[in-house]
């Protein structure tokens, strides 16, 4: 296998199995894998925990730049009212500039990494070796969040799901500072079609495919 450094950088609308995907490819070509959604989320967990309102912008910086990476919690942050206040701090440009520094120190610590998130591949790694654009239709990651929320012992509502899953489209990918979009020398990934691994063997033979070109 080639052992220079590889970068990916795969973006993607919410649960459209972005995380999925770079845990599988990162564990295949080991890598480190940074998921940049989490950082939103444990900025928006901070200001929760402290009662401070989700528009509170000095708030909300102070709590990005206080932010220890190596302490996120996925089974806390993953919950899903958690994501919804995270795309509120994440219309914030300040915000935004600070988790970006440091996830791009993540990126550039060691030999290579996956990140996973919204802007990825058009604003934290412009220059990543490979970027893939992962998505699904709203009605299917619905249903795959609503099957997750329920095998993990939860409950749930399917349509309060999507309604969620939309609402949170639209506020990323309308915003003005690095709206979700795929960049342009991005791979799209539809898998609402495919499963977790044939999106998986779609996805490395795209990355082999530009390794050995
Ligand atoms: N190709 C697939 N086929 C079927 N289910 C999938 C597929 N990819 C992911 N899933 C499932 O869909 C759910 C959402 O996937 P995942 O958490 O990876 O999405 P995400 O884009 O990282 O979500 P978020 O934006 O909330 O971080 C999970 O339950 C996962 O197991
Ligand atoms: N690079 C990123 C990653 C995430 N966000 C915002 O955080 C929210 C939660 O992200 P998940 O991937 O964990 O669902 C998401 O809805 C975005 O608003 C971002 O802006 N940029």
């Amino acid at each position: 296998m080639d052992k220079s450094p590889l970068t990916i950088a795969i973006d993607g609308p919410a649960a459209s199995g972005k995380g999925t995907l770079s845990r599988r490819l990162a564990a295949h070509y080991g890598l480190r894998h940074l998921d940049t959604g989490l950082t939103y989320r444990a900025v928006a967990k901070a200001m929760i925990d402290r009662d401070a309102s989700l528009d509170d912008e000095d708030a909300a910086l102070d709590a990005a730049r206080t932010l220890d990476l190596s302490a996120m919690d996925r089974t806390i942050l993953s919950a899903h009212g958690v994501g919804e206040a995270a795309s509120r701090v994440a219309v914030m440009p300040a915000v935004r500039r600070e988790l970006v520094e440091r996830q791009r120190t993540f990126a550039n610590k060691g030999h290579g990494a996956v990140l996973d998130g919204r802007d990825i591949g058009t604003v934290v790694l412009p220059d990543a070796d490979v970027k893939l654009y992962v998505t699904a239709s709203a009605e299917i990651r619905a249903e795959r969040r609503y099957h997750e929320i329920l095998r993990n012992g939860g409950e749930a509502r399917e349509a309060d799901i999507l309604a969620d899953i939309k609402r949170r489209d639209e506020r990323d990918m309308g915003r003005s500072d690095s709206p979700l979009r795929p960049a342009e020398d991005a791979h799209l990934l539809d898998t609402s079609e495919m499963g977790i691994e044939a999106a998986f063997n779609a996805a490395r033979l795209l990355i082999n495919g530009k390794r050995s070109a």
